[in-house]
């Protein structure tokens, strides 16, 4: 459906791209490559999962936008810019052609950037179907002249190599030291946080609250954002791996998540939820760990009142979007390296708007976030407590990552289990739990570090930051016993 217009004055004028995508079998390459092998180089975007996905460089065009109109204004473009562009598509998938990767900030307030980039050069792999699409900027009326051979150049610039061939392996992510420091709060003022949540739940303000926290890790040599993005795809293929850079400043978000806020392939919807974590670290001696999970998160009265009010704020944001809704008759237990989760994944086949098209993808992250997996249940009184308890504007964390299509495909992931590198040296890890009447701040925050592994890990830091690595030489905030 196409997004409402604000007066025409406020819409800024688009670029006219044009846009060729190829099959890689038309450029030499006969199997459908392991995406992973491709992030590499600078300017990368990234959006993969067991190998297949989206994975960008350079930039043809990009729109940021900020404030309670963000969805809608990067609509606005996006619908502007599509109907300009001129595409060959010669593959015609989800995904293929005029693509772009985006990010929205959480908060309406937030004064992080969100936005949408399309990237020069995509090579994507859905299945068997592998291509790769060039985007450039042409002239108003220029005719069309991209051809396969401007499709191979543009590979070899950003690859370093001809398609097909191996590209470099990056170096180790952080080479040298990572000091580690508390963010907005620190572990004391945090658990004190969630127990000023927990009794607000158990006043009767509201049911559940998500609050998260922020730590700051500094590296003594520059960070390679690709060589993080390589070790979550590896090592967390189960979890959506993304790094979006908007160009405008505001720095690289980058993560694995394993939580789909939203995706839409051929008018279909559908989401997994999460809501209820175990530590795999935390299974007692002796103990088998899928029997422990089972039990643990699967029979928890705690987990899967937390799991319940997650799949009610899905489905009922869905709802006036949707014929059917179906979800997973019971949450099943998904098995990171990290944490097992209670999780469900739904299924929506989504009704035709007015104009007959059905909600794009981006119009749905918009209806359903933020959903009660990183806010809240009543949302609007957790939202408002969120910022007065964490002390810190979220920015891009919690927030809908992940790339759309001209024809409203497009897959939104929540920005988890990662961080916004801010600077060569600098990235800030998030990490947060949902908070109900019977929650135990202090297992809550042994959560959190749980949850800033993935992270950790890919810095070289290690499991266990306290104790962490000798040979990266961290410097942890305190973590507790458990
Ligand atoms: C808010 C986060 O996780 C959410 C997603 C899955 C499970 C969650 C939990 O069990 O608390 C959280 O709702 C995070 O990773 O920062």
């Amino acid at each position: 459906m196409p997004a409402p217009r604000p007066n025409d004055d406020a819409v800024p004028p688009v670029p006219v791209l044009h846009v060729l995508t190829v099959p890689l079998a038309e450029l030499g390459v006969p199997t459908a490559p392991d995406l992973r092998e491709l992030l590499a180089g600078s300017g990368l975007l990234a959006w993969t999962v067991d190998g297949q996905g989206l994975v960008g460089h350079g930039r043809a065009a990009g729109h940021t936008v900020r404030g309670p109109d963000r969805f809608t204004a990067a609509r606005v473009w996006w619908d502007d810019l599509a109907a300009a562009a001129v595409v060959e598509d010669r593959v015609g998938v989800p995904g293929s052609g005029l693509a772009a990767f985006g990010a929205f900030s959480f908060a309406a307030e937030s004064g992080a950037d969100s936005g949408l980039v399309v990237p020069e050069l995509v090579v994507g792999r859905r299945d068997d179907d592998a291509w790769a699409s060039l985007a450039v900027a042409a002239a108003p009326g220029a005719p069309f002249t991209l051809s396969a051979e401007d499709v191979v150049a543009a590979w070899v610039h950003h690859h370093g190599a001809a398609p097909g061939a191996a590209v470099a392996a990056a170096p180790a992510a952080a080479p040298g030291p990572v000091h580690l420091s508390p963010g907005a709060l620190d572990e004391a003022a945090w658990t004190q946080a969630v127990r000023e949540g927990v009794e607000l739940i158990r006043a009767g303000g509201l049911e559940k609250l998500v609050l998260a926290r922020d730590v700051l890790a500094r590296t003594a040599g520059p960070l390679d954002p690709v060589a993080v993005v390589r070790d979550l795809a590896h090592r967390y293929e189960r979890c959506w791996t993304y790094c979006v850079d908007l160009g405008s400043g505001a720095g690289r978000l980058l993560g694995a998540t394993p939580e789909m806020l939203v995706r839409v392939l051929d008018g279909t919807a559908r989401a997994r939820v999460l809501a209820g974590t175990l530590d795999r670290d935390a299974v007692p001696a002796g103990e088998d760990p899928q029997r422990f999970a089972a039990r643990v998160l699967g029979e928890s009265e705690k987990q899967q009142h937390e799991h319940g009010f997650a799949i009610d704020s899905l489905t009922a944001s869905l709802a006036p979007y949707t014929e059917v809704v179906t979800s997973s008759p019971e949450p099943f237990i998904l098995e990171l390296p990290n944490v097992w989760h209670l999780a469900s994944d739904v299924t929506a086949v989504l009704r035709p708007g007015p104009a007959g098209d059905p909600p794009s993808s981006l119009e749905l992250a918009e209806a359903v976030h933020p959903t009660a997996a990183v806010c809240g249940t009543p949302t609007a009184a957790a939202a408002a407590l969120i910022p007065e308890l964490e002390r810190m504007d979220r920015g891009l964390y919690a927030g809908p990552v992940g790339w759309l299509d001209a024809a409203g495909n497009g897959d939104w992931g929540i920005a988890l289990r990662g961080a916004v590198q801010q600077d060569e040296h600098t990235v800030r890890l998030f990490a947060g739990c949902g908070i109900v009447g019977a929650s135990d701040p202090e297992a809550e925050l042994a959560e959190t570090w749980a949850k800033l592994r993935p992270m950790l890990q890919a810095l070289g830091l290690g499991a266990d930051p306290a104790g962490a690595a000798p040979g990266a030489g961290a410097a942890a905030p305190r973590r507790p016993g458990r």
